[in-house]
């Protein structure tokens, strides 16, 4: 969408993604079971009379009996949309949406957005004032300045829960940070720093009044807006709050205000630089360009103008994103968690301390990783974590929280830092930012990936995806016609995609050669190998790969799985010693569950189910789990006895020989595996949690179980994965959709499954 910015997607692409499905970005799920008479009269009438009586008699039972300590609302009027302005309320609900399933995302906090349908002030202060039993937090958003400054101040002396504008103070705490990062990589001093602020409203003035509180010099920071320089004695659109920045200056225009400044901080609107402007800045600038969704300058235009400059924006595409959203969601769990009665100063600059160390300290392996183990240690292209970094949840929350609490303002002081620490970290299911660390690297260090299947549209949105969101360069199997499939799908450059098609392929003698050399003892006549190579796309796919024209191969939505990996096997061997297997992986918010073999032997033996569950644990440990393994079955610790049970012990005793670093147990049935609440009437197992890698005994139960919970269960399924191949080769199931198929690719490319 925009020039140099490495994540594209198209306007068709945005509507599809809000409309596809359930309409909207969120849905809400009971969190009790609603199956039965029982549940719901203990849920409703009459059970819910009793927690009725008790809030009644102590408020304070409300955060143990309801949603109320966890849920947050996100509040706005639209009058201030990101930088798009007033366009009112209902227009303001995809981004109040976006708010809070990002604080699922990112803090475990539930969150529902609420549009409001007024401008008027007082309005607008009473319906949220009277919202106050419902919610632990209001989180307001996107509400213009300068009504938000009165609606923010007056709710927050009314209302005894915390209220945070987040486009002010959000804001201003990861602005902060950045600040502080930048100044120490260039060598300034807060104090001597010259900042030019361009907008005057709510973002702007609460970034300006933290960076003074800070140490810059008021005299230091020229403010402008639409009409230009705020200067001391200037008359129309003035506000108290502007004039309050007001400084004596001659300086009238920001081309004027930017003449040798060392710091610019855009929260206006798109274009609003220009490069000349940014050439008559001080020695390496600063250049904050934060308007969303388009920034004042494109970092390209910025270092094109100024090379020596650091560059910051609100996207998350490009380096360095200086965006609210590495505050709220973290600011709000800590908050939450010590039911503090506000968001105060204290609270604010510990997050803001705790963003900015956490930028200066190494970088962990895996976030390194993700960046090609490079562009992420702490440098002018990382000046401030990244959202998805998984240490933000354990840090930023714990400083908040014990800032609140040596503030003054927890209702509920946490006793023990440390354990809560380690609480915030299992709070979110690594897989997730495995995943999103997983699309990174793949940027980092783009693999060439063979489409077998270049003629199905699924496979080529797949593909389409995988290219513009830079994760690598397909390669797509086909016919003549699949440029003009692409064109169909809406690609304007289709010749820009590298095709093979066997027909016309260079290389398809030595192909021949080479399958021939493989199958001639198998009973394979050089005629059928002929036909095989150009007729068949999955043996034509895997000679590609055989012959080194890729990284990895994907194939699966046209033929039944068993079909195309007899296919595949032709020319591609298993790793030496291994029967290759699947993997179905089911991710749910807090859990992640590795099933395995979901796809390939009928009657696994000893040894097979023994290497099944050692690779089943690499993988889960490279996707961020410490792996707990349980062969499943009927049957627990022999009780029902029955003739099936010996494989499952066998695998188990050949562990015992091998020594294993995982935990592993069997044989269990899958309650006794899952589910906690039975680990005391088998104290001598060496499970010490949930199980979280399932081998199961049979192709059966496995293939059952996986498909049933793909059709029925509700956590989202990855896979199947196919492991223990020489080379990175991956089956789908034929149901995958297009980001199944890229989800695949990524992690087929990136090693993590292999
Ligand atoms: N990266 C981030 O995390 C965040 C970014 N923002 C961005 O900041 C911008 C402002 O948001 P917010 O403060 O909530 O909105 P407000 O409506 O409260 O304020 C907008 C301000 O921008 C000024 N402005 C608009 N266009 C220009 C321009 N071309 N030149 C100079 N000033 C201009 C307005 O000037 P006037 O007073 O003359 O009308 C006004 O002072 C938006 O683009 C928003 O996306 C906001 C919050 C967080
Ligand atoms: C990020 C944000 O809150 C805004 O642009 O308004
Ligand atoms: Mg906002």
């Amino acid at each position: 969408m925009s020039e140099g910015s490495n994540v594209k997607f198209s306007e068709a692409e945005a509507l599809a993604f809000h409309a596809e499905g359930r309409p909207g970005k969120i849905e809400i799920i009971a969190s009790k079971p609603m199956a039965t008479q029982r549940d719901l009269s203990l849920a409703y009438s009459p059970g819910v009379a009793v927690p009725v009586r008790t809030i009644a008699e102590d408020p304070a039972a409300a955060y143990d009996l309801t949603a109320k300590g966890n849920l947050v609302a996100v509040i706005s009027n639209g009058t201030a949309i990101l930088g798009l302005g007033n366009l009112g309320p209902l227009a303001a609900k995809p981004v109040m949406e976006g708010k809070a399933v990002l604080f699922k995302r990112f803090a475990d906090v539930d969150s529902i957005d609420l549009e409001v349908a007024t401008e008027d002030v007082d309005a607008f202060i009473n319906a949220v004032a009277l919202l106050e039993p419902s919610f632990g937090g209001i989180n307001l958003e996107d509400v213009k300045a300068p009504e938000c400054f009165i609606i923010e101040q007056t709710l927050r002396e009314r209302m005894n829960i915390p209220v945070f504008h987040d486009d002010q103070h959000g804001t201003a705490i990861i602005t902060a940070a950045g600040v502080i990062n930048a100044c120490y990589l260039t060598g300034r001093d807060l104090k001597d720093v010259r900042v030019v602020v361009n907008g005057a409203g709510a973002a702007a003035i609460a970034c300006t009044e933290l960076i003074k509180s800070m140490g810059v010099r008021p005299d230091n920071v020229i403010m402008c807006d639409r009409k230009g320089v705020i200067y001391r004695g200037r008359e129309g659109s003035m506000d108290q709050w502007k004039s309050a920045h007001a400084v004596d200056t001659d300086r009238r225009t920001l081309a004027e205000a930017l003449d040798g400044a060392d710091i610019f901080l855009g929260l206006s609107a798109a274009g609003a630089l220009k490069p000349e402007m940014v050439k008559a800045m001080a020695k390496s600038p600063i250049i904050f360009a934060m308007a969303n969704p388009d920034p004042e300058i494109t970092p390209p235009e910025a270092k094109a103008a100024r090379p020596d400059a650091i560059i910051a924006t609100g996207r998350s595409d490009y380096p360095n994103q200086v965006n609210n959203v590495l505050g709220f969601p973290f600011i709000f769990r800590g908050a939450l968690d010590v039911r503090a009665t506000t968001i105060n100063d204290e609270m604010k600059i510990a997050a803001a301390q705790a963003l900015a160390e956490l930028a200066r300290e190494a970088v962990p392996e895996e976030v390194a990783a993700a960046y090609g183990g490079k562009a992420h240690s702490f440098g002018a292209d990382y000046i401030i974590p990244a959202p998805f970094d998984p240490r933000l949840m354990e840090v930023v929350p714990a400083a908040v929280a014990k800032a609140a609490m040596e503030s003054g303002v927890a209702r509920f002081p946490i006793k023990d830092l440390e354990e809560y620490r380690t609480q915030l970290k299992s709070r979110l299911n690594p897989t997730t930012s495995v995943l999103t660390l997983a699309y990174e690297g793949a940027k980092a260090d783009p693999k060439r990936v063979i489409f077998a299947e270049g003629e199905e549209d699924v496979v080529l949105r797949a593909a389409i995806a995988f290219r513009d969101g830079g994760y690598g360069i397909p390669i797509l199997v086909g016919r003549d016609d699949v440029p003009d499939r692409l064109r169909a799908l809406g690609v304007d450059d289709p010749e820009s995609f590298e095709f093979v098609n066997s027909r016309t392929y260079g290389r398809v003698p030595e192909m021949a050669d080479y399958l021939y050399e493989r199958l001639q003892r198998r009973g394979y006549l050089r005629r059928e190998v002929e036909r095989m190579v150009n007729q068949d796309r999955n043996t034509f796919a895997a000679l590609l790969l055989a012959l080194g024209e890729a990284d990895t191969l994907i194939s699966g939505v046209t033929r039944p799985y068993g079909q195309t990996i007899r296919q595949l096997r032709r020319v591609l061997d298993a790793k030496p010693g291994c029967t290759p297997f699947g993997i179905h992986v089911l991710v749910g918010q807090s859990h992640t569950i590795f099933m395995a073999d979901t796809t390939v032997t009928e009657r696994p033996t000893s040894e097979q189910l023994a290497d099944i569950a050692t690779q089943t644990a690499a993988v889960a440990r490279r996707m961020g789990h410490e792996p707990r393994v349980a062969f499943l079955s009927y049957s627990t610790f022999g009780n029902p006895e029955g003739t099936f049970l010996e494989n499952i012990r066998g695998a188990v005793r050949l562990l015992d020989q091998r020594g294993t670093d995982f935990e592993y147990e069997g044989e269990m049935a899958p309650d006794v595996a899952l589910n906690r609440s039975l680990a005391p009437i088998y104290p001598f197992s060496r499970l010490t949690g949930p199980a979280n890698v399932l081998v199961m005994p049979g192709l059966q139960s496995a293939n059952l179980s996986a498909k049933l919970l793909k059709e029925l269960g509700g956590d989202a399924v990855i896979g199947p994965m196919l492991v223990g191949m020489a080379q990175p080769v991956q089956v789908a199931a034929m149901t995958s959709t297009a980001s199944d198929l890229v989800t695949l690719a990524v992690l087929a490319a990136g090693g993590i499954v292999r």
